[in-house]
């Protein structure tokens, strides 16, 4: 655990208005719960975009926060993150405010947002310096993952239903995988290929949950340097992944593999378009293949002392 953060402290809470669960009475909720410790600011998002912006213009001025909260979904908090990498003089600390909150949930697990809150400042927290890894075809920055195939073609489903929270992303994965076909593609993990073939899905990490339920990389350290890779090839029928990744049981079947190294390559190789995702956001031009680099330690962040074990700083 580290100290709590300082009485005269400086926070600024970033909240993005349009995110699954983010509505006005968490805004002043959460604004209210770390004014009653210091100096706090809210920023509400206006655009795509703005919370990337916001967060560098605070971290550029003559007193920066030592707190950036962000109130929002996993789409938000890689955009705070983009703006707070390379930085170290802040610490983030996830809100729940989104669909599927899959980073909040790598962070504190199934916790109230309000205990996290009063954890940071009475000393309860533990501060880590969470890997993050940047997408080499588009210079991204990507905090909870990336996947290709039926975690990524599940994305259209989720726009087109109408259920919200984590309803939203089952209903749409199920969709998906009964409509999918695997494509031909390879994995290669710091130049040796890990995996070459039909592929239902590549994913890489980052968090242990995508869609804030399932359980795609239960191995994922979230300081150890290296990303995690899950690949869960042709082999198994598509109908199955749902219920297999809900609970990480997907290790032990034939034809899943699993990875770790610091460079991970996915690709399609029949030359068409890999459909592929970052951080619950589709890449609208793709390449027939992406390749995520580790960034070791980039992210001071918060989180439970009990989830992410790791040195402290
Ligand atoms: N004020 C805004 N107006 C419109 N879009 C915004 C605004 N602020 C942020 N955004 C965008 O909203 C998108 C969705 O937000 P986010 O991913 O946080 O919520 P979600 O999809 O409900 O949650 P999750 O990703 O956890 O499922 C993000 O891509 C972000 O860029």
């Amino acid at each position: 655990m580290s100290g709590p953060l300082s009485d005269t402290g400086h926070v600024l809470v970033i909240a993005n208005p349009t995110a699954g669960s983010a509505r006005g009475p968490l805004l002043a909720a959460v604004r209210d719960a770390c004014a009653a410790h210091a100096e706090s600011e809210l920023h509400i998002t206006t655009a795509k975009g703005d919370a990337t912006e916001s967060v560098q213009r605070a971290l550029a001025e003559r007193r920066p926060p030592d707190l950036v909260v962000v109130v929002g979904g996993d789409g938000t908090v890689r955009e705070v993150v983009e703006g707070m990498a390379g930085t170290s003089t802040a610490t983030l600390l996830v809100v729940p405010g989104g669909t599927g909150n899959s980073v909040y949930r790598m962070l504190w697990g199934e916790r109230p947002w309000a205990e996290a809150v009063r954890a940071v400042f009475t000393g309860q927290a533990a501060r880590r310096r969470l890997d993050l890894a940047r997408l080499a075809e588009t210079g991204a920055t990507v905090c909870l993952g990336a996947c290709s195939g039926v975690v990524a073609e599940a994305l259209d489903y989720a726009r087109r239903t109408p259920l919200s929270g984590r309803a939203r992303y089952a209903k749409a994965l199920a969709d998906a995988c009964s409509a999918h076909k695997p494509y031909p593609g390879r994995v290669t993990v710091d130049g040796k290929v890990l995996f070459e073939g039909d592929t239902v899905l590549a994913n890489v990490g980052g968090g242990r949950y995508r869609g804030g339920q399932y359980l795609l990389l239960p191995l994922s350290e979230l300081t150890d340097g290296l990303l995690d890779v899950c690949v869960v090839s042709g082999q198994v029928e598509p109908e199955r992944v749902p219920e297999l990744i809900r609970s990480g049981g997907h290790l032990g079947e034939p034809g899943v593999y699993y990875g770790r190294g610091s460079r991970i390559r996915v690709e399609r190789t029949d030359g068409e378009t890999l459909v592929f995702e970052h951080d619950g956001e589709l890449i609208a031009d793709t390449a027939a293949s992406m390749t995520l680099r580790v960034a070791p330690g980039a992210l001071p962040v918060w989180a439970d002392p009990a989830i992410a074990a790791g040195p402290a700083w």
